[in-house]
């Protein structure tokens, strides 16, 4: 009610509606609040045609829109805007025996579905435990206590070490590396486990422990089985397979890594494969460059096209021409009779990839430059010009624009690459990637190879973490694969590894660390070397390129200011 509203008007609205109280607001804030003990005291004295102003309290309590049920500790309160102040509605009595209705009913149907949740949990064959992130038992199900041989009221609130034998949960917990089917001795039997980290928000928050098999015998029968299937599906699969790459498919999901300069590299990519923009890419050597290409043609409309990979490096300069356009029959000594065709006559209606694009001899850049712009190509010994349409993806580990600079690659074929540029970063700045590109190989090389997956002690995988990985992840790959192979056990560790092994690997880890400041080094030379340049080009300019001058101002002697310039110049 309004500040100006009569007393007696306001016991008319008490009676009308069965209240206590009602605030007094004014432009929609409140004011006060007037009882009905403050109202009958003033009817007893008369005063009834004063405003309800003159008799409201202040002792009321407010709570804001948008706070929570459990933060109210009384009723009435009044509940205001938090940006405004204004008064938005009240809270009573009624309003909280409804809540709390709601609160019962929800619950119980919470409690029903955690019901079915333990019962599904307890009912599996499998064996089910998931320890928090301090390895502290939080799930365990019937089966895994009947395997253990511990009450799952006794096993649940402790640490894992303490109920499971021989358990790696705090291990797996530590590397974030998921060990699948590993074999597991528990209680005098032989079991297969598998341990899985939980993730959430990059942050390791527990892991679950399963064990999958009653006995080991159970899976030879499975095994048996999967040989029988193998068998019958065989009969209906084609004998050549559509895939044109040595890659074959590359799927976005399969340039694994969840970092987050890696997942912007893929965001970019993804919107990139959609288009048919030109893309480059750029990283250092091993980085997965190539497997970004494959996969943006993979994702693009001209997927079924071929992919037609160049290592620009690995040409050497007096085939590039004929490598890259063809040639026509008898257009050199040795060429086939029959002429070949050329990359870019390959990649029609594909894709072509030029690798090590910065390794593109100079003279060849102006031919590459026209094919962009015509989207035609000549043979080698040929007359005639041929249309091509092809998407391009280049890569390059060099800084094209510093070679821009230095004149040793064209500013104009530089902007006609470099429409949509890819960053794809090092290793060692996305270490958080380690466990899922570790876990991914192991599981492939013991598909490859025929074995059990592997699991890798935590001492390598220290190492691994300080490694400097100057060759990216294609050298993480190796090295996996060496010490896959190295290892006769299941369990990857140092002491498992050749005395020549092990040392090459403290051997790489001091050479990591020479190497930075062999790093440091040449980056300051390089840096006084720059200001040098500078100093001279600026002197030459202030003496109108007159060198006797400018060495004299310099303070050399003018043949050394002729070798610097000489020496700058080759930069
Ligand atoms: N994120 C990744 N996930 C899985 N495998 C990867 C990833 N990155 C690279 N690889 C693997 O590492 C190896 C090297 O990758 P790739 O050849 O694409 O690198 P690159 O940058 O093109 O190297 P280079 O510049 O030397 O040609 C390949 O076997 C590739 O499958």
């Amino acid at each position: 009610m309004s500040p100006s509203i009569s007393i007696e008007s306001a016991a008319i609205m008490f009676s009308n509606h069965a209240i206590t109280e009602i605030p007094v607001v004014f432009e929609g804030c409140i004011q006060g609040v007037v009882s009905i003990y403050e109202l009958f005291k003033s009817l007893k004295t008369g005063n009834v045609d004063e405003s309800v102003a003159t008799i409201m309290h202040h002792h009321y309590a407010t709570a804001f829109a948008d706070s929570f049920m459990h933060d109210i500790h009384q009723v009435p309160v009044y509940v205001v805007e938090r940006s405004t102040g204004k008064l938005v509605g009240e809270l009573t009595t009624k309003e909280l025996i409804l809540f709390q209705h709601y609160l019962t009913h929800t619950l119980k149907q919470i409690n029903e579905v955690v019901k079915w949740y333990e019962l599904i949990f307890d009912t599996a064959y499998e064996g089910l435990t998931v320890v928090d992130d301090q390895g502290v038992i939080q799930l365990f199900n019937q089966a895994y206590s009947r395997y253990v041989g511990v009450a799952k009221e006794a096993a649940i609130g402790k640490k894992a070490d303490e109920v499971i034998e021989n358990t790696r949960l705090p291990v797996v917990l530590k590397t974030g590396i998921p060990e699948r089917s590993q074999p597991h001795r528990l209680q005098g039997q032989n079991l297969v486990v598998h341990r899985i980290p939980i993730w959430k928000d990059n942050r390791i928050i527990g892991a679950a422990g399963i064990l999958v098999y009653e006995g080991v015998s159970e899976i030879y029968r499975v095994i048996q089985k999967m040989e029988q299937l193998d068998k019958n599906s065989k009969v209906d699969r084609p004998l050549i397979s559509s895939d044109n790459t040595e890659m074959g498919t590359v799927k976005f999901e399969d340039i694994l890594g969840e970092s987050r300069s890696l997942s912007q590299a893929k965001k970019i990519a993804r919107k990139a494969a959609a288009s048919s923009a030109p893309v480059l890419l750029t990283g250092e050597s091993g980085v997965g460059k190539e497997q970004f290409a494959k996969a943006i043609h993979d994702a693009s409309t001209v997927q079924s096209g071929s992919f037609i990979s160049v290592n620009c490096a690995a040409i050497p300069d007096g085939l590039m021409e004929s490598e890259l356009f063809g040639y026509e029959k008898g257009a050199f000594t040795g060429a086939d009779r029959e002429g070949k065709p050329g990359k870019f006559e390959l990649a029609h209606q594909g894709t072509i990839f030029l690798d090590e694009i910065g390794d593109m001899p100079f003279n060849m850049q102006a031919k590459i430059l026209r094919v962009l712009q015509d989207k035609k190509i000549e043979r080698v010994g040929g007359k005639k010009s041929t249309s091509v349409q092809f998407r391009l993806i280049t890569a390059t580990n060099k800084n094209l624009q510093q070679m821009v600079r230095d004149g040793e690659f064209r500013e104009d074929l530089y902007y006609r690459l470099y429409v949509i540029p890819i960053h794809i970063p090092p290793l060692r700045e996305r270490m958080g990637d380690l466990p899922i590109l570790i876990a991914h190989k192991l599981q492939q090389l013991a598909k490859h190879y025929n074995e059990t997956e592997k699991t890798i002690d935590q001492q390598v995988l220290q190492w691994m973490k300080q490694h400097h990985w100057p060759g990216n992840v294609r050298e993480l790959m190796n090295v996996i694969e060496r010490l896959f192979v190295l290892t006769d056990g299941d369990h990857i560790t140092f002491e498992h590894l050749p005395d020549s092994m092990k040392e090459s690997f403290f051997l790489v880890k001091n050479k990591s660390k020479t190497r930075s400041h062999i790093h440091q080094k040449k980056e300051l030379i390089e840096e006084a070397a720059k200001q040098e340049q500078e100093a001279i080009e600026q002197t030459l300019k202030q003496v109108q390129g007159n060198k006797t001058k400018a060495a004299k101002l310099l303070g050399v002697s003018r043949s050394t200011l002729y070798n610097k310039l000489a020496r700058y110049k080759k930069l």
